[in-house]
């Protein structure tokens, strides 16, 4: 097993050049998010440089209020930069050139609908997809969802209510939602934060199945550096006031990855020093 050095601590300007790619999903370019005016403006996050290839899984971490979520935000187009560019796809962000699926850490679940009709939804909504819905194409629609639920063991649940589920069950379906129409990116915010740690390495498991199998550019932001380690094949550290990237670097282990990778030493010793790394810049 190769485990690459220590994380590389680089001045912000420089911070995410480390994977210069011609063919980018994502690009920050000195993008930056101001909240409120004057004395009571708070600098969400600095001016950030990020750029992600097609098919990448970054994980960003770092301490509570790092403005995580605001890239998260910006990348999907919920938030505008204040200054300095978004671009995903090519293409400015609002413009969406890419199919995005999204999963939060509270599923989002509509609980009037079955949970083969919540994963439906995108379908239902997501061009092309929609297209072939209106024209009642559903059928091969249900076959697809209920492989998908398959996949994650929720194969006889397709006709339960979200409140007749587990925790982990719901967040199953949450992400089968998210990937349903095959999205060519997506945004991950805390999505197993409220599990077990069983469920959770369950889950892990699934997402790395599920990612190998078409390879969509995942952004996942997490406070588990376990999951970052064990998921990613890059790890952003960020650091507050203001938000920004410290730390760039690329987890060089062959996948798919066996969950038991999480306890060996050398898995153990780059978590600290990931550790170590946030429990500095959180003082
Ligand atoms: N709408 C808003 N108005 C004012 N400040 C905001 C707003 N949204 C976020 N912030 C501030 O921006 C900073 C970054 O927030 P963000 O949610 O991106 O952090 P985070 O790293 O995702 O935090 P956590 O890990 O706790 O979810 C925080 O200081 C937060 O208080």
């Amino acid at each position: 097993m190769q485990m690459s050095a220590a994380p590389s601590t680089v001045p912000p300007a420089q911070a995410s050049t480390a994977q210069a790619s011609a063919a980018r999903a994502v690009e920050l370019d000195r993008a930056s998010v101001v909240f409120g005016r004057g004395a009571g403006a708070v600098t969400a996050l600095a001016p950030t440089t990020l750029r992600i290839g097609h098919g990448a899984f970054v994980a960003l971490v770092g301490p509570s209020g790092c403005g995580k979520s605001t890239i998260l935000k910006l990348v999907s187009s919920l938030l505008r930069p204040s200054d300095g560019s978004v671009v995903v796809g090519g293409r400015e962000a609002s413009v969406r050139a890419l199919r995005i699926g999204m999963a939060f850490q509270n599923p989002t679940l509509l609980p009037w609908l079955t949970i083969e009709r919540n994963v439906m939804l995108p379908l239902k909504i997501v061009p092309p997809f929609r297209h072939d819905f209106r024209r009642e194409r559903t059928r091969a629609f249900r076959d697809r969802v209920h492989a998908l639920l398959a996949r994650v063991g929720l194969q006889d649940f397709a006709g339960h209510y979200p409140w007749q589920l587990s925790g982990g069950m719901l967040q199953r379906a949450n992400l089968c939602r998210a990937l349903i129409h095959e999205p060519d990116l997506l945004l991950l915010d805390e999505p197993f934060g409220a599990l077990d740690q069983f469920t959770r390495e369950e889950l892990w498991q699934d997402l790395q199945a599920l990612y190998l199998e078409r390879r969509p550019t995942v952004l996942l932001v997490t406070h588990d550096l376990r999951e970052a380690g064990y998921l990613a094949t890059r790890i952003c550290v960020m650091s507050p006031r203001p938000g920004r990237i410290i730390s760039d670097r690329p987890i060089d282990l062959p996948q798919p990855r066996d969950i038991d990778l999480i306890y060996r030493p050398d898995f153990v010793e780059m978590t600290q020093s990931l550790r170590e790394l946030i429990a500095q810049v959180r003082k």
